[in-house]
């Protein structure tokens, strides 16, 4: 479990799959045939290669082919009054001295170099080729009919849940792409699986992938559907309790006039509720953070559609966890992370029996190789009784595809369009640390990325709601501490968060972060009239402004403190699947290990429409090529991976 979260740096984690969204059928090419040690015998054709058929455009999210379309007739890009797109202005995030302009605008005698194909550094590919524009446009108007979550075939105290318990403060009730594409998928009983053992006699079960990009709301894609059939399932074990009940009855009344003088022996035993430590529903993820959220929306919904749920994670003690999961009422659904499920499933094996419905949260770390062995031993303890397995993810590695098709061949892919993108109303800015004024301090740099941001102020400012909410994410969980006490040393309000922050202060931390209300500055979009702009903050970095150096460096008290402005200093952990909806900055202190990494780190902002920006620290020694085809692909709205 600890380990979970640590940074991988290994090369299977540093390409995305080709085509997520196949299924196992598709892309079987024919089996190439070896030439052999007589392979040139007897032949009487030349044996040529059949042509090449001439490559075809690269499948891509619509706004990427209609840039490709104007660069190819020239045509300039239409102006957009509410977001700041350009490049050029965007790569001025930092100050005037140390900014590296990242990418450049295209010149005559820059132009061969720009018609590179993307992604040579990352070597990356376009995730969703498969996917056709004819598919995506099929999917899309499939999208555009539905308005509501009643229309997705859920019962109706489900949907209302959500309404009033999870989304209250919203006015208008959307479902997401994926939870369009999801939802229905998975309550349909059309391909309703047949409890039965498949032709290798093994346990028979429907096996799903939901990836969306981050914070496309893909906890509700496969919580509601769940719930759903835990409620239809209560009321079946209701009839067969009935029968139970009534045959228990019987025998008792044969056993009384059988033992008229006698004591019954039953009549001692015990009454223990059959869901007593055996859940019908079970949420793994990767890490006890994620265990406390997804926990919450299971309660908050569990207030109006009643069912019986708890969360366990390593930070609780044996007494909470055995007390949650052996509740005497019952337990439906249960929230928790596979090395700790796996280590109770050995003392209490009863406890995967009942299983119907598994899921794999953050799929691409559950089968990793940190986990991969506990996870799919749970899988197979849960099989006997499991109708239901859903993967979910926001990003889909080479390594998860693969493992995929060879462990779970039937598993249906349900992927949106946009998967691997970041959203566009994400910008990304790079910040020299090899130019003046910081000469290679990154820690400098850090400091005075974060006093700009703090002083900038949103003129359309909610005055209630005013403080900054800025994530600072670190390679390696050791720097986390020795930077936020730096930050605190020149006056910032930072906090490092990693495994060794206590269960308790993490929830603090964390709850500022994610709570909706306490983002600052309005969400009304800009009117276009430059003074009105929603993000006036992006101002170029001034070190006048800043000077960081006014303040102690010697750990000591600092003489100048930064206002209203809140940090949080953390690693990959605060990355995953963290619901940071107060996040409007993030500061990348190191350039990723991976795209992956881009993907979750980026993917803390931009959560349901909202906008952020992001600087990325850069040095000497770093990658400069990787961020430009990061921030590249982001500007034309392509699948990062
Ligand atoms: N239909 C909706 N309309 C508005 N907000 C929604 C909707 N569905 C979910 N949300 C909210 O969106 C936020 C993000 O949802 P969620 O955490 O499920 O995203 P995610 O796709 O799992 O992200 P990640 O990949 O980063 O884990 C949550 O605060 C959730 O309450």
């Amino acid at each position: 479990m600890a380990s979970a979260m640590r940074q991988r740096k290994t090369p299977s984690r540093m390409t995305l799959s080709q085509d997520v969204s196949r299924t196992r059928t598709e892309n079987k090419g024919p089996k190439r045939e070896t030439a052999g040690p007589f392979a040139g015998m007897n032949q009487t054709e030349a044996r040529l290669p059949d042509r090449r058929a001439p490559r075809a455009i690269p499948s891509r999210p619509r706004m990427a082919l209609r840039t490709e379309i104007r660069k190819r007739t020239s045509q300039p890009r239409p102006s957009t009054a509410t977001t700041v797109l350009d490049p050029e202005s965007n790569a001025t995030a930092g100050t005037g001295t140390a900014t590296t302009e990242l990418p450049k605008r295209k010149t005559s005698a820059n132009k061969d170099k720009d018609e590179r194909p993307l992604f040579h550094a990352l070597k990356m590919q376009q995730t969703l080729a498969p996917l056709s524009y004819n598919q995506r446009d099929k999917i899309k108007a499939k999208l555009e009919k539905i308005n509501s979550f009643e229309e997705l075939g859920l019962m109706p105290p489900v949907s209302s849940a959500v309404y009033t318990q999870v989304l209250p403060s919203l006015t208008e009730y959307v479902p997401t792409p994926i939870q369009k594409l999801a939802i229905p998928a998975l309550l349909s009983k059309k391909n309703e699986f047949q409890k039965q053992k498949n032709a290798d006699g093994q346990p028979n079960f429907d096996q799903v992938l939901i990836a969306a990009e981050t914070g496309s709301g893909k906890t509700l894609a496969y919580l509601l559907p769940i719930i759903h059939h835990v409620k239809e399932q209560e009321e079946l074990d209701r009839i067969e309790e009935a029968e139970r009940e009534a045959q228990e009855a019987q025998d008792k009344e044969d056993r009384e006039k059988r033992l008229v003088f006698e004591a019954d022996p039953s009549e001692d035993e015990p009454k223990i509720h059959p869901s007593m430590g055996r859940p019908r529903a079970l949420i793994l993820v990767p890490s006890s953070e994620l265990v406390a959220q997804v926990t919450k929306v299971v309660k908050l919904l569990s207030h109006t559609v009643k069912y019986k749920s708890a969360g366990i994670s390593a930070y609780n003690s044996p007494t909470v966890i055995r007390n949650r999961l052996f509740n005497p009422n019952g337990i439906d659904i249960l929230v928790s992370s596979p090395h700790l499920i796996g280590s109770i499933a050995k003392k209490e094996p009863n406890i995967l029996s009942r299983v119907q419905y598994l899921v794999m949260d953050e799929a691409d770390s559950l089968f990793d190789r940190s986990f991969s062995e506990t996870s799919c031993a749970i899988i197979d303890r849960a099989a006997p009784s499991l109708k239901q397995l859903i993967l979910c993810s926001a990003t889909v590695p080479n390594s998860l595809d693969r493992f995929i098709d060879r462990r779970f061949p039937e598993c249906k892919r349900i992927v949106t369009p946009k998967l691997h993108t970041i959203p566009r109303r994400v910008q990304l800015g790079a910040v020299d640390i090899d130019k003046d004024p910081y000469r290679g301090s990154r820690d400098l740099a850090c400091a005075d990325v974060i006093w700009t941001l703090g002083k900038a102020v949103h003129e359309d400012l909610n005055a209630r709601n005013t403080v900054k909410h800025i994530l600072v994410f670190v390679n390696e969980r050791e720097r986390a501490e020795e930077l936020a006490r730096f930050l605190a040393s020149k006056g910032i309000d930072a906090v490092a968060l990693t495994r060794d922050t206590t269960e308790q202060r993490q929830n603090e931390i964390l709850s500022t972060f994610t709570a909706s209300t306490a983002v600052e500055g309005s969400e009304k979009p800009s009117t276009g009239n430059k003074k009105n702009k929603l993000f006036n903050d992006f101002v170029p970095f001034d070190s006048s402004t800043s000077d960081p150096s006014a303040s102690s460096s010697s750990g000591g008290k600092p003489t100048r403190h930064l206002p209203d402005t809140k940090v949080l200093v953390t690693t990959d952990l605060g990355s995953r699947g963290v619901d940071t909806l107060a996040v409007r900055h993030v500061v990348l202190y190191d350039v990723p290990h991976t795209t992956i990494d881009f993907v979750h780190r980026l993917g803390r902002l931009g959560r349901m429409n909202r906008r952020g920006r992001a600087i990325v620290l850069m040095g000497r020694h770093d990658r400069k090529d990787i961020i430009r085809e990061v921030r590249e692909a982001m500007y034309k709205g392509q699948a990062l991976i």
